[in-house]
């Protein structure tokens, strides 16, 4: 049975992960050593949020336990990025990791390379703000992203993960479905209505990138040993970057 865009909506608002905190004195300044470590352990606690996030998204569990692990660690980044931007939409020149762990572009002189990363995430920041991101919106981009990370690979073989494509492909019609649903309740044109859809999927490009610059980043300031990576991180790192399966994840 087909669940209606309201119904969807409001399974994917209820699914949304708590606000965390760094629960760290941070000795600012900070050092490239320092400043690694917190986005670490913040990421950590997140991605383990994440994991029951995603098995929330009606439909997601049904999916095969190889596209459910191989999508998180497509877009794990992208993800952990979107919500970032959307902690930081009020507060301009800002990215709020976390209550307790904002920062601004200037300090991303402390750690090489990341600064113009810094500088990508706060224009797509911006952008949300320009468009007015609303709430109901943001959980829908957010399950796109995850739902969409994978299409672009391998094309299934078996008839198990045709059937797995078939209801992943039925989810994200689910997902746009509950967008454009979303959108019509602003009471714009439906011109209106159909230019903010395209404004919005195009960001997801944008985010795309965002994360690519910094997955490269993150590898090579793991190569550089400048960050030490748990083994959860290590899991969804090591996709990214040799793009091996891997065993799968603890989840
Ligand atoms: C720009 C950049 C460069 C980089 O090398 C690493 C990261 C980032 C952003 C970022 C991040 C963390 C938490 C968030 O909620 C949102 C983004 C991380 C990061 C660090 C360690 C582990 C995982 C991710």
């Amino acid at each position: 049975s087909v669940m209606s865009p309201e119904e969807f909506i409001s399974r994917i608002m209820e699914a949304e992960p708590p606000e965390i905190y760094l629960m760290e004195d941070l000795k600012k300044p900070f050092t490239e050593a320092t400043m690694m470590m917190s986005l670490t352990n913040l990421a950590d606690k997140e991605l383990v949020l994440m994991i029951s996030w995603a098995k929330k998204i009606p439909g997601f569990i049904e999916l095969s336990l190889a596209d459910q692990i191989h999508l998180l660690k497509c877009c794990w980044l992208e993800i952990l990025m979107l919500g970032l931007m959307w902690r930081s939409v009020d507060h301009p020149g800002k990215l709020i990791f976390s209550p307790d762990f904002k920062l601004n572009r200037e300090e991303g002189q402390c750690v090489e390379g990341i600064m113009e990363i810094f500088d990508m995430l706060l224009a797509a920041t911006s952008r949300f703000r320009e468009l007015k991101l609303q709430r109901e919106e943001y959980v829908c981009l957010k399950a796109m992203i995850l739902l969409n990370s994978n299409l672009c690979t391998s094309s299934p073989q078996t008839a198990e993960e045709l059937e797995s494509r078939n209801k992943l492909l039925r989810l994200l019609d689910s997902v746009i479905d509950a967008l454009v649903w979303v959108i019509s309740k602003m009471g714009l044109s439906t011109q209106q209505q159909t230019l903010r859809l395209g404004h919005l999927t195009m960001l997801l490009s944008h985010i795309r990138h965002v994360s690519n610059k910094g997955m490269d980043h993150l590898s090579t300031m793991k190569r550089k040993n400048r960050v030490l990576v748990y083994d959860l991180l290590l899991e969804m790192l090591d996709a990214n970057t040799s793009g091996s399966s891997g065993s799968s994840s603890s989840s």
